[in-house]
């Protein structure tokens, strides 16, 4: 018998249907642990979510929940920078302060210019950022275990205590940089290394080479850094290789806070870094640093550091970061200021107009309209750009309840509180409706300064920021007096935030310029 496929009997459907219900079971058999698994993965997640999304006091500032559960912060952080939490502080203006949760842990973040400030003065017994140093800088340097026992120690010394490495390096610092005879040498030296430099550069034909400007100008000012504090046989000087050293840590460094395998996770800024330190400590070894031209605030560094038991290994390390912290931000914001100054002739004009530098005497004569100038414009670059935190450790373990501008605030212990320079900077209620403008207008009319936060604030406030203005402002003028510098495409690039904010944020396109020698006789302005 033929057979008739539309009965409806058919064995090869009851086959199959037998085979359907054997591998149902199967499947049951081997995939009901799997989805039990993940049913009680997505409750424990949900729940976890749901406990972390909850207040741990009522004084706890508001909390906003991320869109995608429990991560959801953590992975906005990791994928869009800085950019992540500037852009929740806007979207929430409301908001003075408010909390973000993360797995286990809390971050607050302060946007309110004035809530800022008070946080800032909050004695360090309740939020303080020295307790966070030993283990940056053990990320971010390397340094080694008893080296950060050192740091430990005595590193919020009450009035009466004795003071540990960092708080007398830190008023080290802060006595050497601030405004007087010390940082007036400082400022000279670097207008002559700054002469040499940029005096002695003879560009390319800028028919055939074109120039990446942040590349040009971080040069200078790597080269000439070095040398004001270093010395003339300075690491970078030596070894002029190991300037691209410098920039591949500088550009790793958010891998190596991270922490994570530093060597094979971050390995261009690993090796940049332990290749500078190498460079760092053959200087230590050789004794340079007593040599007559180092600035006085090294010899003391290294000083200090020896005195409190560093090994000279551990000295380089951590004389790298001051090097880092003397060269980058200077860079960026000069590289801005250029940038800026270049692209509108108006500004170019007057910034020409009355500048002095002479050749014989080094003699640097400005108009005070001339420095007042600058400076609005150096500001403002570094209030487009800065998108910084200052950042804080919630000390007590148990929390801490605490009053500012009259108002209860309670923190978890262990948790972060920040204060995002991003949003500040950014915001519309702070700056007015141009605020995403460049006009340095705005600081010659005056402004509130607690709504500028390029240099951090309170205790940790940067102790170069006399300096470093006096530097930039000096050389943005000195490259523009001597240089035509003329900027290919018609667009300047936006800043890139999608970055960890470390430092001043760098373009997120090159910026390519020609550069044309203005004036072949002399440095400085016509006369
Ligand atoms: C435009 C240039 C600069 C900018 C924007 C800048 C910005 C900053 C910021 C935001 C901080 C951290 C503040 C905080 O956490 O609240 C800082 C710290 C510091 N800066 Fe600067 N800085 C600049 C130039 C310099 C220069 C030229 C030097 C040295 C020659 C310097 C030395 C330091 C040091 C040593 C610290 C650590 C201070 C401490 O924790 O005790 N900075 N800077």
């Amino acid at each position: 018998m033929a057979w008739d496929s539309t009965s409806s009997f058919s064995p090869t459907r009851a086959l199959t249907s037998q085979l359907s219900w054997l591998e149902l079971e199967n499947w049951l058999k081997y995939s009901a642990p799997i989805v039990t698994g993940l049913v009680v993965l997505l409750a424990t997640y949900l729940l976890l979510d749901h406990a972390q999304t909850r207040p741990l006091s009522k004084n706890e500032p508001p909390i906003l929940p991320s869109r995608i559960p429990f991560l959801g912060h953590v992975l906005g952080m990791l994928f869009q920078g800085g950019r992540y939490v500037k852009n929740i502080g806007l979207d929430n203006p409301h908001l003075p302060i408010f909390t973000l949760p993360v797995p286990f842990s809390r971050i607050y973040i302060v946007t309110s210019p004035s809530l800022a400030l008070s946080v800032q003065r909050l004695p360090p017994n309740s939020l303080s950022f020295t307790p966070l140093v030993p283990d940056i800088t053990k990320r971010v340097l390397g340094l080694g275990p008893q080296t950060v026992e050192i740091v430990r120690q005595n590193i919020d010394p009450t009035p009466g205590e004795p003071s540990g490495f960092l708080a007398d390096m830190h008023d080290l610092v802060g006595k050497s940089l601030a405004p007087g005879e010390e940082m007036k040498k400082l400022i000279r030296s670097a207008a002559h290394e700054f002469r040499q430099v940029v005096g002695g550069y003879v560009p390319p034909n800028p028919d055939n080479v074109e120039i990446d400007l942040l590349v040009w100008i971080r040069h200078f000012v790597a080269v000439a850094t070095a040398k004001v504090f270093y010395g003339g046989d300075n690491p970078l000087a030596a070894d002029p290789q190991l300037e691209e050293a410098f920039w591949d840590f500088d550009h790793g460094l958010g891998g190596l806070l991270a922490g994570v395998w530093p060597s094979v996770m971050a390995k261009k800024a690993y090796k940049g870094r332990e290749r500078l330190v190498k460079a760092f400590e053959r200087w230590l070894v050789e004794r340079r640093y007593e040599e007559e031209d180092v600035a006085g605030i090294i010899k003391q560094r290294v000083e200090i550091a020896q005195r409190h038991g560093w090994e000279l290994r551990e000295v380089a390390r951590s004389e790298v970061s001051f090097l880092f912290a003397g060269i980058v931000n200077t860079a960026t914001t000069t590289f801005w200021g250029v940038l800026q100054v270049c692209n509108d002739r108006g500004l170019l004009g007057e910034v020409r107009k009355e500048l002095g530098v002479r050749m014989d005497t080094e003699e640097i004569v400005w108009s005070q309209k001339e420095k007042v100038l600058l400076e609005a414009v150096v500001k403002e670059c570094l209030r487009l750009n800065s998108d910084t935190y200052s950042t804080r450790l919630v000390v007590p373990k148990e929390g801490v309840e605490v009053t500012v501008k009259g108002r209860e605030y309670w923190f978890k212990g262990g948790a972060v509180v920040q204060i995002s320079g991003g949003t500040i900077h950014s915001s519309r209620d702070n700056w007015g409706e141009d605020v995403r403008e460049f006009r340095p207008e705005r600081f010659l009319a005056g402004v509130n300064y607690k709504n500028f936060r390029a240099f951090g604030g309170g205790k940790t406030l940067c102790p170069g920021r006399h300096f470093a203005v006096a530097v930039i402002r000096l050389l943005i003028v000195m490259v523009v007096t001597k240089f035509e510098v003329e900027i290919v495409g018609d667009k300047l690039p936006e800043k890139d935030d999608g970055v960890l904010p470390v430092h001043v944020l760098e373009p997120k396109e090159r910026v390519i310029v020609k550069i044309r020698v203005r004036d072949e006789r002399k440095f400085g302005a016509d006369e």
